[in-house]
């Protein structure tokens, strides 16, 4: 090739100017870097969503084809950004922004559950079948290899976070990140993201690192918009989904990404994040009860001391369902409200107005407001459907549905539900309605076909069947009585008549194996023949 001493020149998307490929890259990051936002006159402002834009750090000037380099990743995955001084400008390793010194200020703005993110791995709390030493993500993760994967996982359990954590580690590697919310995000959206990545990745050889909360609300059209450039690299994606994705996520990007499962947070999981809050927030726990503890619970500040009873913290931790954010969210409320009008009860030992105590049914108020109270593996599981089943049994169609919505809205699993009913149309209306029986078995394969909440109404159907049916318990007596027969036998059980017994080969014929059977169907009048073993004959079951 001929060199003709001049230089290929490409224009400067920012400035404007004329240079030569050699040197586009250091004079755009020179040129982001100045961040003059009046470079950028006449560039639009990429809108994703509602509130959300194509999220970088320090990319305020959000110039659609180009992003400032620069450390540090997704904002919303750290602590908001502080407004007084630059010594908040650092991590707070608790979560919380260190410019807010009252309990008042830390809870005002965002939620908790926000500001709590963490940031890294060593504050994720949990997972650990997939995030667990030694394990592909963890291992990948600290080789900066991160493949397109999608997240699947109940409401709360921590996708969104680990998905911002990889965007930090992955930003050390100089990838950027993208946010889109599937839920509001244009087939036009993913284009442009498209496009950027496509930029990115030749001008400034900069990966892009695509996330999709709640893919499976994308229709086929968007999501075969992504497997290309998922294919080719331009974008590494990573999905987040509370829905199978086998069924909700088209299948060709699926082979493309790996699935990671992450499940609810366990009980001591939930524990240790609610204490995280807890100790960000200068909250101090009372290790047993209030009251052998109110010398150290004074306090001679003019802040009040607040104080929470080690047993909410457990409660909090058992009635969120494994899921983060409610519990973050239920202790919030709870301590805003014991702020507002909490004070240790009169006549508490101890107590004086420099002390909010927040106990277990504050928690629990607190929860109560963004959710049913329902603890699908405590004592509450068993109380509704015990209600719910005394409910049909007395007929009472109107308590009946409400149990069932109890237990349905609080998150209840509609198949247990189901398997009740089935068990009620034998045990409790039998044969006074034995259609009882086919409604039920109906009902929870309906259930299992189409899940909740539009299995909600087959419940409901139902349960109302079921409290409206006649009910008889004779079979479900007769039966309780041979068990009670059966226990109750002395000595070695009867053997079965003889006559009775099937007899296939010649050797049973020849050992009176179905002698003297008198086979129903010959006979025209009624057959004279015992059934039972001889000890038995005549007992009444019913
Ligand atoms: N594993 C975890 N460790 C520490 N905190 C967590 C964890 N999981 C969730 N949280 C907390 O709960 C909040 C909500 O979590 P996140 O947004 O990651 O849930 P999600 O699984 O994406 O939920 P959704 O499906 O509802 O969007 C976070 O802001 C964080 O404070």
């Amino acid at each position: 090739m001929a060199d003709s001493g001049a230089p290929d020149l490409v224009r400067c998307p920012v400035c404007l100017q004329e240079l030569p490929t050699g040197r586009i890259n250091s004079h755009l990051d020179c040129c982001l870097q100045r961040g003059d936002p009046t470079a950028l006159q006449g560039s639009k402002r990429l809108r994703l969503s509602g509130q959300e834009e194509v999220k970088e750090s320090g990319a305020t000037t959000a110039f659609p084809l180009f992003s400032k380099p620069k450390t540090g990743v997704v904002d919303s995955a750290c602590p908001s950004p502080p407004t007084r001084g630059r010594g908040a400008e650092k991590d707070d390793s608790q979560g919380l922004a260190t410019g807010a010194t009252t309990l008042p200020d830390k809870l005002d703005g965002k939620p908790l559950a926000d500001k709590m993110r963490p940031c890294s791995l060593e504050d994720y709390v949990g997972q650990s079948k997939v995030l667990g030493e030694k394990t592909l993500l963890r291992t990948l993760l600290h080789a900066h290899e991160i493949p397109s994967i999608i997240l699947w996982g109940p409401p709360g359990c921590g996708k969104t976070t680990l998905a911002h954590i990889i965007a930090k580690n992955s930003k050390k590697n100089g990838a950027r990140f993208v946010t889109l919310s599937a839920t509001s995000a244009t087939t036009n959206d993913v284009r442009e993201v498209i496009k950027q990545a496509q930029n990115e990745l030749r001008l400034v050889k900069r990966k892009t690192i695509l996330f999709v909360d709640e893919i499976h609300r994308f229709n086929k059209l968007q999501q075969d918009t992504f497997l290309p450039h998922v294919e080719c690299g331009t974008v590494t994606l990573i999905g987040a989904t509370t829905e199978n994705p086998s069924f909700e996520v088209n299948s060709a990007l699926l082979s493309r990404c790996r699935v990671i499962v992450l499940e609810k947070l366990s009980v001591e999981a939930m524990e240790s994040i609610l204490m995280r809050a807890i100790k960000s927030l200068g909250i101090r726990v009372l290790k047993q009860d209030v009251h052998s503890d109110s010398e150290d619970a004074s306090s001679s500040h003019s802040e009040p001391a607040v104080y929470i009873e080690e047993k909410a913290i457990s409660t909090l931790a058992h009635l969120c369902d494994g899921d983060a954010r409610a519990g973050l969210n239920g202790l919030q409320l709870a301590v805003q409200a014991r702020l507002a009008t909490g004070k240790a009860p009169a006549g508490t030992k101890g107590s004086s107005s420099n002390e909010i105590f927040i106990r277990e049914e504050h928690v629990k108020e607190g929860l109560q407001r963004s959710h049913i109270l329902y603890d699908r593996a405590g004592e509450e599981h068993y109380n509704c459907i015990s209600a719910l089943h005394k409910s049909m049994r007395g007929s009472d169609e109107n308590a009946s549905l409400y149990w069932l919505g109890r237990m349905l809205e609080g998150g209840e699993n509609p198949l247990y539900v189901a398997r009740r009913l089935v068990r009620f149309a034998s045990e409790d209306i039998g044969l006074a309605d034995p259609l009882a029986l086919n409604q039920a078995v109906a009902a929870y394969q309906g259930c299992h076909f189409i899940g909740m909440p539009e299995c909600e109404v087959l419940l409901a159907q139902c349960v109302t069947y079921m409290a409206r049916a006649p009910k008889s318990i004779e079979v479900y007596q007769a039966y309780s009585k041979v068990k009670e027969c059966l226990k109750n036998h002395k000595g070695p059980l009867p053997s079965v008549p003889l006559h009775l017994r099937n007899a296939p080969t010649k050797l049973m014929k020849s050992l009176g194996y179905g002698k003297g059977y008198k086979y129903n169907p010959m006979y025209q009048e009624p057959v004279e023949q015992n059934y039972l073993p001889e000890e038995l004959k005549g007992i009444k079951f019913f």
